[in-house]
């Protein structure tokens, strides 16, 4: 995955590693001029003989000025472009990540895992690998190169503080792993739980479930808290240590230089250019110390973003034969499916003819969701063939597929956008065909009456409407998209009986020419439909008409018994 980022920004990141190299380089030899300065300075008869030294000293100090001004663009660029390249990458996974995938991820966890992932991708491309090859290493190698030209003991010396801070490291950052898997953990439970505490507003109030969330957030989040200080804390000791090691290695060389000078075996310059050095040689070696470790730490984190990234895709989103469906005609033939190896659907076989409308019915828990899904190409079956026309479901395109199917599921799929978007996304259409399309669906007045009219604001899963209006706006879509196939599930639960007679004899009048999929609990409604499917623990019960099954004295008799019984409908020969 960061390989495919660095390629999109490979120009970028090329320039921004040159000009890291470039400035190390200038500042480098800025320290070189100033030694030959200092060092030609007692000998100097005239003034002309330095002046070539001063004014290289100043062009390689105003490089190093003007290329790190330069470096704000990409430095910009590529931290927020690496980072949101990331986001977006996610959720293009979404667009075609397998569905049952998919159903095992909750969202709070998801967001949460997402936003971290990102981050830390950043942090490894751009804080790590790209500040290891245009800064650190550059920077070493250089600087241990002008040291080993001055005095070869003192490049010893370094060396050995080297290998002292890379064992330090490696004791401090084993503990920190520990750390650090523990407070993603949390996060992701955090996140999880913030996002259903602002989501669930009602049904936590009035469960009187917010003072326990709160409690339980509060104890989680303080240790997260304490976490993350103790990281830095030990973050913090690597300076510290690293403060340390640097002191007494310039105590050392000033130890040894300075009875170099006096002997007469080192220049005054030399000495000062080496205690530059060491700043230049050890600054990287300390910075590099505590992005490594972050780039361990950050790694941990962003492992959990790849695996999302690896869960499967569905490939028939991405491959598959092109198709267009013109009959509507759908078949199951001997279809099982199961959940974690739970068998939902057991040996189904039905056919739907095209241009006809037909319902599932069934007792809760039946199956009858899963079917639509498996229509839908959402869920593929375990056993068993679905054709749709004259096409196998599992080898055809589903994109194109879509093209010919609307669907409406049980909780209306309402979006945070305007009521206009809600219906015909950014398609550009008129007004006025919306209104016709608002009419059908008895929304129009209603959507008349509000000051910014289609412009409205709906808000996050349409909060500002009624269940009844969500529904009914649902539908809209549906009217417009004119597809072939039509699945509504219960897509009328929350409209009042006048309303939702009203929308689905609309629905099966407008509609005689697509295939019509319902799924519906108030069995009145159906009461028009051709055909009628009932479903019992996974198995085909029995189908035919309304008419026919009530006669039967089957499984649809005892569902419509039981609700005529309950008041929820009224008796059919009423
Ligand atoms: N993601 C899932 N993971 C595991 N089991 C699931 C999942 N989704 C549904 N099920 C189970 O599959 C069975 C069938 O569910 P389905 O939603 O198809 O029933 P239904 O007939 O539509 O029910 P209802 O009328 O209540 O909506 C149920 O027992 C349900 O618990």
């Amino acid at each position: 995955m960061l390989k495919y980022v660095l390629k999109k920004f490979k120009a970028m990141s090329l320039f921004y590693v040159l000009n890291g190299i470039v400035q190390i380089l200038a500042a480098s030899l800025s320290v070189v001029y100033l030694q030959k300065l200092i060092d030609k300075l007692p000998q100097a008869n005239r003034y002309n003989e330095l002046i070539t030294i001063i004014i290289v000293y100043g062009v390689l100090l105003l490089v190093d000025c003007l290329l790190s001004y330069l470096d704000e663009y990409p430095t910009r660029m590529l931290s927020n472009g690496i980072y949101h390249e990331l986001k977006i990458l996610a959720l293009k996974k979404i667009s075609k990540i397998d569905y049952v995938s998919y159903q095992g991820i909750g969202t709070g966890s998801l967001v949460q895992l997402i936003e971290a992932g990102s981050k830390a991708g950043k942090n490894i491309l751009f804080d790590f690998y790209m500040n290891l090859f245009r800064n650190i290493l550059p920077g070493i190698i250089i600087s241990l190169i002008l040291i080993g030209t001055y005095n070869l003991e003192i490049m010893a010396v370094i060396f050995i503080g080297y290998v002292v801070i890379f064992l330090i490291s490696n004791i401090l950052m084993k503990h920190l792993y520990k750390i650090k898997d523990k407070i993603l953990t949390s996060e992701e439970w955090l996140s999880r739980h913030f996002i259903r505490g602002f989501m669930e507003v009602v049904v936590f109030r009035l469960n009187k479930r917010f003072y326990k969330e709160i409690c339980k957030i509060e104890e989680t989040s303080n240790s997260v808290v304490k976490s993350k200080t103790k990281i830095r804390m030990i973050h913090e000791l690597f300076f510290t240590l690293f403060a340390l090691i640097i002191i007494v290695i310039k105590l050392i060389i000033l130890f040894i230089g300075v009875a170099q000078v006096i002997k007469g075996e080192t220049s005054v310059g030399t000495l000062i250019a080496l205690m530059a050095f060491v700043d230049r040689v050890y600054s990287p070696i300390a910075i590099l110390n505590v992005i490594f470790i972050d780039y361990k730490l950050d790694k941990i984190t962003f492992k959990r973003l790849e695996n999302f990234m690896n869960l499967p895709d569905d490939v028939n989103l991405i491959e598959g034969n092109p198709v267009h469906i013109e009959k509507g005609n759908i078949e199951f033939k001997n279809v099982s499916f199961e959940y974690d190896h739970a068998p939902i659907l057991k040996n189904l076989s039905f056919c739907i003819q095209g241009n006809s409308s037909t319902a599932f019915v069934g007792s809760s828990g039946a199956g009858k969701s899963t079917i639509i899904k498996i229509i839908l190409g959402l869920l593929k079956p375990t056993h068993g063939e679905i054709s749709v026309d004259d096409s196998n479901l599992s080898k055809v395109l589903l994109d194109d597929y879509y093209d010919d199917v609307a669907y409406v599921s049980q909780d209306a799929p309402i979006f945070d956008g305007t009521l206009r978007e809600n219906i015909v996304f950014d398609e550009d259409v008129s007004d006025d065909h919306i209104y016709d399309i608002l009419e059908q669906v008895q929304l129009k007045e209603f959507v008349m009456r509000l000051p910014d009219k289609l412009y409205t604001e709906v808000g996050e899963k349409g909060v500002k409407l009624s269940g009844g209006e969500k529904q009914r706006l649902a539908f809209a879509r549906v009217f417009f998209q004119k597809s072939k196939i039509v699945i509504l599930d219960e897509a009328t639960s929350a409209l009042d009986s006048i309303n939702e007679n009203l929308i689905t004899n609309n629905m099966l009048k407008n509609c005689k020419d697509k295939t019509i999929i319902v799924i519906a609990h108030r069995l009145h409604t159906i009461k028009n439909v051709d055909n009628i499917l009932v479903i019992d623990d996974g198995k085909l019960a029995e189908s035919g008409s309304f008419e026919t099954l009530l006669v039967k004295d089957g499984l649809f008799k005892k569902l419509w018994d039981f609700q005529v019984k309950n008041n929820e409908l009224e008796p059919v020969n009423k």
